[in-house]
């Protein structure tokens, strides 16, 4: 997909929205917004992220915003989704969870930072009483563990009935090594690092080190590129959100439509950690689920939430560089 960057840069808008909870270290979310003739798409890698590693986002932003998705005939028109919980306090996840309506199955953050496994436990139990015993319970270590300590921590938390962990250790070598260690207990092992940001997705899935894959639409290069990503690998997958706006999250709700079988709810409830979004009819979970619909987005609403002069700047810099990049594709 070529597209100049004078054309990307007529429509761009970078805006900066407040999460609802703080997560993954971040209380705003920043993304850039362009329209294609397709509709509105987004460019949003985590501020963090090089150039190189930023490249796939905007193949994904360019291949949803310039051409339409190939949904194919039957797909479903809604997806069921999980709600997401950060790292918090037992004493908050009743409040996050109500932001998502009629959610079954619940991703609970582990293994954050500067917390124990106590604090892990306390915030599963808690979900787990407040779910029932039919709900579904996931957990996201995001690389956090060693084997050693990813075995003990699953071993403490199987009790409240797990339905995956998630990346529980940082590398495709751990991940195999851990896999072996913890079948007997009858817990799937999830990638979602090592498929994102590895060189090469399908890595861990021929390495035999996951039982399941989390697939997310803009790390991966957009939809077509995922869909590719999943045939190959041939492994279940959960479709799941890089914490986008409804723009992004519209991106993955065809990206979940276009795959043949969704045997887990999907990541992409996420607009409810916003505190605020670019569209007057945000893509938030209802009765567990969100709809697969393109998103328009409101000027008051770019208006309201526009980043900075500096922060703009640097998104539109960004956009620039990494468009170089992808124009020799
Ligand atoms: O999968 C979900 O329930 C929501 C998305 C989500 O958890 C994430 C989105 C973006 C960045 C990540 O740190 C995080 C993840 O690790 O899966
Ligand atoms: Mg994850």
């Amino acid at each position: 997909m070529t597209v100049s960057l004078a054309e990307l840069l007529a429509t761009a808008r970078v805006v900066s929205l407040p999460l609802s909870t703080r997560f993954r270290g971040i209380d705003t979310r920043e993304a850039l917004l362009l329209r294609g003739p397709a509709g509105w798409t987004e460019f949003s890698p985590f501020v963090e992220y090089d150039d190189g590693e930023a490249a796939a986002w905007l193949r994904a932003a360019l291949d949803f915003g310039w051409a339409d998705p190939a949904v194919p005939a039957g797909a479903p028109t809604s997806i069921r989704v999980n709600a997401t919980l950060p790292a918090v306090e037992p004493e908050r996840v009743e409040a996050v969870l109500a932001r998502f309506p009629g959610c079954r199955t619940v991703k609970i953050k582990v293994a954050e930072p500067g917390q124990t496994l106590a604090d892990d436990l306390a915030r599963v139990s808690r979900t787990r009483e407040l779910l029932g015993p039919d709900g579904r319970i996931r957990i996201d270590a995001n690389g956090g563990w060693n084997v050693d300590e990813a075995e003990h921590a699953i071993h403490a938390l199987a009790p409240f009935d797990l339905e995956y962990a998630e990346q529980p250790c940082a590398t495709v070598d751990e991940l195999a090594h851990l896999r072996t260690r913890v079948k007997y207990m009858g817990i799937p092992i999830a990638a979602d690092e090592s498929v994102r940001k590895a060189d090469d997705p399908l890595a861990v899935a021929r390495a035999g080190a996951a039982d399941l894959l989390i697939v997310k639409a803009q790390p991966l290069g957009g939809i077509t590129r995922a869909l590719r990503i999943i045939a190959e690998a041939g492994l279940p997958v959960t479709v799941s959100s890089a914490l986008d706006t409804s723009v992004g999250l519209s991106m993955g709700a065809y990206l979940a439509a276009c795959v043949p079988e969704l045997e887990y709810d999907c990541g992409l409830g996420t607009a409810a950690l916003l505190a605020a979004d670019v569209t007057e009819e945000p893509l938030l979970p209802r009765d567990g689920a969100i709809g697969v619909r393109r998103v328009e987005v409101s000027e008051r609403l770019l208006d309201e939430h526009a980043a900075s002069t500096d922060r703009t700047q640097w998104w539109l810099d960004r956009l620039a560089r990494v468009h170089a990049i992808v124009a020799n594709d």
